[in-house]
């Protein structure tokens, strides 16, 4: 079996701060991405009930939640993921790419600044946060193809002073790369190749050659959009085979069921945004 004897045979969960953004303007209508269907009914309520059982769950771990207050008009906000992204506590603010959703990177940028924060950066280019960047211990992997512009990259290099590798989105499915990609540990990740360019998935192989690769089915079901603490994996409760494959590698899959936020086309990871200290 590739690489297992170096595998961790003891994880630890290490607690978290995160930001969430309660639904309490959530429907779908307009479409940005192949998920969104305008024509099908939302439910508000459902969609605010299924995030207080994401959010409830996260504290029940031990992590800290931070709440931003959804501003009415963009139904979009609930995904905290999208608002920024914050390494060392620096805050890189989010530019959007579609109009729909530009109010909320200032709306983002501004709660961080009355929090304190001191080093943010409004950006020249266009980037969606952690929906395109994600943090492997100390590099950043970052996505690029559908949202985030490839030359936010090298502004985000230069702002963490971390080494960024940027990666090729090629399915409108997986339209952000943490649609496509989770960060499981310090140096692992799970991955559905399909979604990268051929070039992409061989600087993935290169990088984690051990790395969970998640099937077509679990892919489709945004099993991927998921958050690890080191050794809890929170992910869409569909995902069968990939809860499988986290349990044999010793990780504790917890299946979440956000399917009326998935209207929308975002999931566990999209909902929680990792404040990094
Ligand atoms: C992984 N993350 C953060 C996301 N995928 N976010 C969901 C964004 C959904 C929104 N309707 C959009 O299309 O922008």
């Amino acid at each position: 079996m590739e690489g297992i004897k170096d595998m961790p045979t003891h994880r630890a969960a290490t607690p978290r701060r995160l930001l969430m953004c309660p639904p309490r303007h959530f429907d779908v209508r307009y479409s940005i991405n192949p998920w969104m269907e305008p024509e099908k009914p939302t439910d508000t309520a459902l969609a605010l009930l299924q995030w207080e059982q994401l959010s409830g769950l996260f504290q029940e771990l031990g992590h800290a939640v931070e709440v931003i207050d959804p501003l009415p008009g963009v139904p979009d906000m609930v995904f905290a993921a999208n608002g920024a992204t914050v390494v060392d506590g620096k805050v890189l603010g989010a530019r959007f790419r579609h109009v729909q959703r530009t109010a909320e990177g200032p709306a983002y940028l501004q709660w961080f600044i009355q929090q304190g924060y001191r080093e943010v950066l409004w950006p020249e280019y266009v980037n969606e946060g952690e929906g395109d960047y994600l943090t492997v211990g100390r590099r950043i992997l970052a996505g690029t193809g559908f949202r985030t512009d490839p030359r936010s990259h090298a502004e985000a290099q230069e702002f963490f002073g971390l080494p960024v590798t940027g990666l090729t989105l090629v399915n409108p499915r997986h339209y952000h790369l943490d649609t496509a990609l989770a960060v499981l540990s310090d140096t692992e990740i799970m991955y559905y190749p399909a979604a990268f360019s051929p070039g992409s998935q061989a600087v993935l192989r290169e990088m984690f050659p051990d790395a969970i690769l998640a099937s077509h089915e679990d892919a489709a079901l945004f099993g991927l959009n998921a958050f690890s603490d080191g050794l809890n994996v929170l992910l869409p409760q569909a995902a069968q085979g990939l809860q499988k494959q986290l349990l044999a590698r010793g990780f504790n899959p917890i299946g979440v069921d956000l399917t009326e936020l998935l209207k929308a086309g975002g999931s566990v990871k999209c909902c929680t945004l990792e404040l990094r200290a």
